[in-house]
């Protein structure tokens, strides 16, 4: 159930600065990410976290610095970075006019599942056996944001960029997070936008936006 060793990834992040209009959310970052370890992104609201979360997912540019993926020490261009990430954050829209299984269905018909795993399999990992033929858009909110996360970590990538991932989530939903974080982590690069500890327990590295202003 792990991520093939020859996928490792990692990132150089070199001088990065990001500002909107004439506003610096942050300057200076320098840091390297390294395949296998887990971080987590803190600072206060607004800081940048989800900024910087969103760039490391390609998502954004930076207005200063560079941003390096290497896979295997083979450099990755940001139009292939697609297929090797995952992302769940709390503005991310999920298709929610389909059942869950139709929805993880259609998923996997573009990104690889991770090994081991079938739509049962991942519908029973999230608890939502009972609801798997039901639309989406009748879920609530915690069960929303556990499809958001299952999709990122089934899916057979070596970045995973969880924003806020215990966003709407009760006290199960917090204990799976955190048990999918340790049992689905092994070979993957991960990097966690968190203010709440019970996101990133256990994670290697610390960073501090507040260090880059
Ligand atoms: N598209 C945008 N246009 C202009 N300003 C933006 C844009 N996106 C973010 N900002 C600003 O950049 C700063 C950083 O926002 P960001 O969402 O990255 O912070 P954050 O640390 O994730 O905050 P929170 O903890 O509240 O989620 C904020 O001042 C925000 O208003």
């Amino acid at each position: 159930m792990a991520i093939p060793a020859e996928t490792a990834m990692t990132i150089s992040v070199n001088q990065v600065g990001k500002r909107y209009q004439q506003h610096w959310v942050f300057k200076g970052l320098d840091y390297t990410f390294e395949n296998g370890k887990q971080y987590a992104i803190l600072g206060a609201n607004g800081s940048g976290k989800s900024t910087l979360l969103r760039m490391l997912a390609g998502m954004q540019s930076p207005n200063k610095g560079t941003i390096e993926y290497n896979i295997n020490n083979t450099q990755l261009s940001t139009e292939k970075l697609f297929q090797h990430v995952s992302f769940c954050a709390p503005g991310m829209d999920i298709i929610e006019e389909m059942s869950l299984k139709e929805f993880l269905t259609f998923h996997f018909t573009f990104k690889k599942i991770l090994n081991g795993f079938t739509v049962d399999k991942i519908i029973e990992a999230m608890g939502l056996q009972k609801v798997s033929h039901k639309f989406i858009h009748d879920f609530s909110s915690g069960m929303k944001q556990r499809v958001k996360l299952a999709q990122a970590f089934f899916t057979q990538t070596s970045l995973l960029l969880l924003d806020e991932p215990c966003s709407n989530l009760d006290l199960q939903g917090v204990q799976t997070y955190q048990d999918w974080l340790k049992q689905y982590s092994h070979n993957r690069l991960i990097i966690i936008a968190s203010n709440d500890e019970r996101e990133y327990e256990g994670v290697h590295d610390l960073i501090s936006m507040q260090d880059y202003k």
